[in-house]
């Protein structure tokens, strides 16, 4: 099977072909996804709440992440395999560098950080040392203390223009994708149309070119709660397989996500 590159999602994007997108955390999940055809597996920093049953992200290690990618890598022959950098790990160039590179060796493609502006130099500086960047910008779960709480953003004009600014300054850096998180359909459509990198959304309404889901939101088995913008694809298929196909068919179709899934 031919494995997943940048270059293939650039292309969907061009072609309008939507990217479907699932978290996994070990080595049966990833097998199961990459076996149905899902185009990006990501090992999120959300293991601190799905696996761990914290209500943030803010305790998982890199190690930690490590392991994960680890695990998904032995079950993955096609899919991209991103890692998220924990909080923390990219606070500075020089940290970011050393995190990126036990990611990277760990069997990861790509590393996800969250955040804009300030993070410019860092991305510049793992593609310049051979690291592919996607971005992650909108509700970033690392900051939900400054946020105080998981909230939509960039619901007025002028954090919208400034979320599109930063998604313009991280397309000039280099990064070749980008995940928007909880954020109005409206801004999402525009982004996703002004950057010519593929951008994927969660809770960001139908208009990116791919979605993501957290998996255990998928087969509605999360251990806190269920965001607004989730949906248990269990309750209308009889095993997980079928479920993930018809996720990846409604994706892939424009069906996911309804109106009910986003954000006005
Ligand atoms: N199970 C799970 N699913 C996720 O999508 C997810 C995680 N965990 N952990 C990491 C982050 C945190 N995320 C979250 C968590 C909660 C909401 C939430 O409750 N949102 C409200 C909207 C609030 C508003 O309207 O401003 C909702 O009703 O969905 C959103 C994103 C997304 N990520
Ligand atoms: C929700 C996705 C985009 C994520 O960052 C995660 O799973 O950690
Ligand atoms: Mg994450």
């Amino acid at each position: 099977m031919k494995k997943v590159s940048l270059t293939t999602l650039m292309k969907m994007k061009q072609e309008n072909d939507k990217i479907a997108c699932l978290t996994a955390y070990d080595a049966s999940f990833a097998k199961l996804f990459d076996t149905c055809g899902i185009d990006m597996i990501l090992i999120g920093d959300s293991l601190g709440m799905v696996l761990k049953g914290e209500d943030s992200t803010l305790g998982v290690t890199v190690d930690e992440i490590a392991y994960h990618v680890k695990s998904v890598k032995n079950g993955v022959e096609r899919a991209l395999i991103v890692a998220d950098m924990p909080f923390m790990s990219y606070a500075t160039p020089e940290q970011c560098y050393a995190n990126a590179s036990q990611l990277m060796a760990s069997g990861a493609n790509m590393v996800k950080v969250e955040g804009g502006t300030w993070l410019l130099e860092s991305v510049r500086g793992l593609i310049e040392r051979g690291i592919p960047v996607c971005g992650h910008l909108g509700l970033t779960p690392q900051s939900v203390n400054v946020f105080g709480g998981f909230k939509v953003q960039g619901r007025n004009a002028e954090k919208a223009e400034a979320m599109l600014t930063a998604a313009i300054e991280l397309q000039e850096a280099g990064i070749q994708l980008l995940v928007l998180e909880c954020v109005p359909t409206s801004l999402a459509k525009l982004i996703s149309d002004k950057l010519s990198i593929p951008v994927i959304g969660i809770g960001a309404g139908p208009d990116t070119d791919g979605q993501i889901l957290v998996m255990h939101d998928m087969f509605g088995i999360s251990a806190n709660y269920m965001p607004k913008f989730s949906k248990n694809y269990l309750l209308e298929s009889s095993d997980i397989s079928s479920s993930v196909d018809q996720f990846i068919k409604e994706v892939k179709s424009g069906a996911f996500p309804g109106p009910e899934h986003s954000f006005e």
